[in-house]
């Protein structure tokens, strides 16, 4: 069940679901300036319906009914910061399992709905690469903890104007390099990741013109030493979606697995996936 169509990550996410075999559930919910209507996804050669039903309270009744006769589903919410504790009150309350890629929810807020048992995958990044570089320095910081003790910190991302939050990705990663940080270190909260979202900056940052609305994810990373004399830049600089809407696409499979073979009901992450080598 794709959540959050027609947006572009939930298409994207859809499209990758199709590519890699798996079927699409004939109604997803969608956002409130949205006209109820039907969008047709197309990929890999395949082509499936899917009918919009409004995220709206009164409406999800209505919604819960047509999924107990369509039968199991896994669902996919590539929706809005807005709609992330609303969606998640309605997978718990109806025991769906689903693959979280919306960011800037209040994740200790959802932590409390699901209560710790619920089946699902809940990530700020899906793409592959990004993963396996956040499970890296992870481990860096559990191997090395404080090495970059005294090491200042500066972080730059630049997505299209239309992104709401600040990056989720971006702030996993400013809570690893903190690990890696210590003390000495000036403190950096969230409000310190500078935000580039107009046109001109995201240019001068280096997003190609026809990546600026359609969408990216540019990261700098950079960790300066207190005299200023060792400086150390982390960059990772996506263009498009594709690389999310695959890792979602292995996420409903892993979740898929898990629930086939009785796997534990809990909260996993991307690293869960990569480490189980679900990720293709
Ligand atoms: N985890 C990951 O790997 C990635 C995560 N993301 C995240 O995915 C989310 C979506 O990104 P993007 O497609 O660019 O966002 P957009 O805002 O462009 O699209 C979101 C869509 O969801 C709709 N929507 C709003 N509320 C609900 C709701 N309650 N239920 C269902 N649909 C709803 C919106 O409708 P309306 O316009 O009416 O509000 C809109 O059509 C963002 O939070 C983004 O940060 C993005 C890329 C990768
Ligand atoms: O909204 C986006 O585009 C993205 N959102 C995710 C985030 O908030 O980190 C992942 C990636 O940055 C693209």
């Amino acid at each position: 069940m794709i959540n959050g169509l027609p947006g572009p990550m939930a298409t994207a996410a859809a499209e990758s679901c199709l590519r890699k075999g798996l079927d699409l559930c004939p109604v997803g919910l969608t956002g409130p300036t949205v006209a109820a209507g039907t969008v047709t996804v197309r990929a890999g050669g395949r082509e499936q319906a899917v009918a919009l039903r409004p995220a709206a309270e009164g409406a999800l009744p209505k919604v819960a009914r047509e999924l107990r006769e369509l039968g199991p589903v896994i669902c996919v919410d590539y929706t809005h910061p807005t709609a992330v504790l609303g969606n998640t009150a309605f997978y718990v309350e109806h025991g769906l399992p689903f693959v979280m890629g919306s960011t800037g929810g209040d994740r200790k807020a959802q932590d409390e709905l699901l209560g710790g048992g619920h089946m699902c995958v809940i990530a700020p990044n899906m793409g592959k690469q990004i993963v396996a570089l956040q499970l890296a320095l992870e481990k860096l910081a559990a191997d090395f903890p404080g090495c970059f003790d005294g090491y200042a910190l500066d972080v730059a991302e630049s997505h299209q104007a239309s992104k709401a939050d600040t990056s989720g990705t971006c702030l996993a990663v400013v809570d690893t390099l903190a690990k890696l940080q210590g003390p000495a270190s000036p403190p950096f909260p969230p409000s310190a990741i500078k935000l580039v979202r107009d046109r001109e900056s995201s240019l001068a940052f280096g997003v190609p013109e026809s990546s600026l609305s359609s969408g990216h994810a540019h990261h700098t990373y950079r960790l300066t030493s207190p005299d200023g004399s060792t400086r150390f830049e982390l960059q990772h600089d996506v263009d498009g979606r594709g690389i999310y809407a695959d890792g979602t696409a292995d996420a409903v499979r892993f979740l898929g697995r898990q629930i086939e073979r009785g796997g534990e009901s809990r909260t996993y992450t991307m690293i869960d996936v990569l480490e189980a080598g679900a990720l293709e």
